[in-house]
């Protein structure tokens, strides 16, 4: 059984995203040059009065062109037609019916997909006059609210989860979710049935078997694991199809839900510009990352071959050195074993939480060491820092003046944390602010 999945669908500027933002209960973005994805927004697991769904925000459409307008529009109702349960169709409470609000109400009552009306920006007085015109939209009594402030927020949720009925135990899965990313054919889906000792995914040497993320429950060393293949990423052209759209978003989101990333590459062919991308979202979303050199029994080696081999990969991948590497075989089995052990020291080190003692420790140790940097006779002053979350470790640090922290000493301040505890695959956030601001 999935958890239910409800989007929000809607004009531009109606609120989506502000929406979206209340009920996740955190902002949330996409970097612009993720692949096929400029516009489209993720899912995110969602909660309301202990019943789990996911939250869908199909995407925001900017286009000035009435008609390709239209049919984007319709696109969005499509899709969200396709794939959600229940459908927040949102409109403006201030802005009043459009025209494009009556056209997606037509369409949207022929679904047979529960669809609630929304009127958004109730928190102004311009909207309460026009409360009474959203009858006309024919989807029954719209439920007022303001995202931005939330209130009717609650209604609105309290609406979508009514029919919902009782969830399975594992949709409050707590296992560690580890996601294995990379092109299509590099091996993901071998790699994930070798550790699994049987054929659970479909293997075939036609690139892009794997349509979907597809999760798999897996126990290591008293860990329980979920194990996620996603779909490898094709060229950007390529990615117009729905089917194709649908799995980039998929792919996108299993990495954000997940602790810790595999990137496979395939030995053979080295690290490509897909890779770099896919893995440059894991990295912008703070993931703990491994890379698995795969199909290593095809390299014929000599001695240098791993040095080598690490070199030129490093040197594609500088962004994410913190990230180990490990060469295996799906085909042979190769330090598959190597692979696993890596990802449980990784989620450790995604876990761990250092004493803020020892913190401040090692922090007056490095500043001894090397001082601040000065700008015209002031000098920056660290004095103390405290480790405010973990996965990933985020420090913040509370210094006399931001401004005379360059990037350079505060990434001797993370070497210098990096050498007392390794914090290998993660990656860790320093955080600076003046004493005294909040
Ligand atoms: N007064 C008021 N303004 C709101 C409310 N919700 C959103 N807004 C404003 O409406 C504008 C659009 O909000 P977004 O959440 O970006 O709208 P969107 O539907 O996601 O827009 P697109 O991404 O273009 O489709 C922003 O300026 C918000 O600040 C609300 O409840 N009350
Ligand atoms: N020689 C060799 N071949 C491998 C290895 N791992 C996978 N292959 C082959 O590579 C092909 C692709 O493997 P998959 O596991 O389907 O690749 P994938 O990355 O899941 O591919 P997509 O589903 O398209 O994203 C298959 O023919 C595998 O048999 C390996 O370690 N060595």
């Amino acid at each position: 059984m999935e958890k239910p999945i409800v989007s929000i669908i809607g004009t531009p500027n109606v609120g989506k995203s502000t929406l979206f933002n209340k009920i996740i209960g955190r902002k949330i973005s996409i970097t612009e040059d993720t692949p096929g994805v400029t516009r489209d927004r993720i899912y995110y697991d969602a909660q309301w009065l202990g019943k789990v769904f996911l939250l869908v925000d199909t995407g925001g459409l900017d286009l000035k062109d009435e008609d390709i307008f239209m049919s984007s529009i319709k696109a969005q109702v499509d899709l969200a037609m396709d794939m959600s349960d229940v459908i927040i169709f949102l409109t403006d409470g201030v802005r009043g019916v459009t025209s494009s609000d009556r056209e997606i109400a037509t369409y949207l009552r022929k679904s047979n997909k529960k669809v609630i009306l929304a009127a958004n920006k109730f928190d102004s007085k311009a909207a309460k006059e026009n409360y009474y015109d959203f009858f006309e939209l024919g989807l029954g009594e719209p439920i007022t609210i303001s995202s931005e402030q939330g209130t009717g927020v609650g209604d609105l949720l309290d609406e979508v989860i009514k029919d919902f009925g009782e969830q399975p135990e594992e949709f409050y899965d707590d296992s560690i979710r580890v996601t294995f990313i990379g092109k299509p054919n590099v091996g993901k889906s071998s790699l994930i049935n070798h550790i699994l000792g049987e054929d659970r995914v479909i293997v075939t040497d036609i690139p892009g078997t794997t349509r979907d993320s597809i999760d798999t429950k897996f126990k290591y060393k008293d860990e329980d694991y979920t194990l996620v293949d996603t779909a490898g990423l094709r060229k950007k052209k390529k990615i117009n199809e729905k089917i194709e759209r649908y799995s980039v978003i998929r792919t996108l989101t299993a990495i954000e839900r997940s602790s810790v990333c595999v990137l496979v590459i395939d030995a053979f062919e080295g690290v490509s510009e897909q890779d770099a991308k896919i893995v440059g979202y894991a990295h912008d979303n703070n993931k703990g990352i491994i890379i698995a050199v795969n199909k290593w029994d095809l390299i014929e080696k000599d001695n240098n071959s791993i040095k080598k081999f690490e070199k030129s990969i490093r040197d594609r991948l500088p962004f994410i050195n913190y990230a180990p590497m490990v060469f295996v075989s799906a085909l042979t089995g190769q330090r598959i074993d190597k692979l696993l052990e890596t990802i449980l020291i990784v989620n450790n080190n995604y876990n761990h939480r250092i004493k803020t003692g020892v913190l401040n420790d090692i922090l007056n140790k490095a500043v001894l060491m090397n001082q601040p940097p000065s700008d015209k006779g002031r000098r920056g002053k660290l004095y103390y820092g405290s480790q405010v979350s973990v996965r990933p470790p985020k420090f913040l640090l509370s210094v006399n003046d931001k401004e005379l922290f360059h990037f350079s000493y505060i990434r001797y301040l993370e070497n210098q944390i990096r050498e007392s505890y390794s914090f290998d695959g993660v990656p860790i956030v320093l955080t600076l602010k003046n004493r005294g601001e909040q």
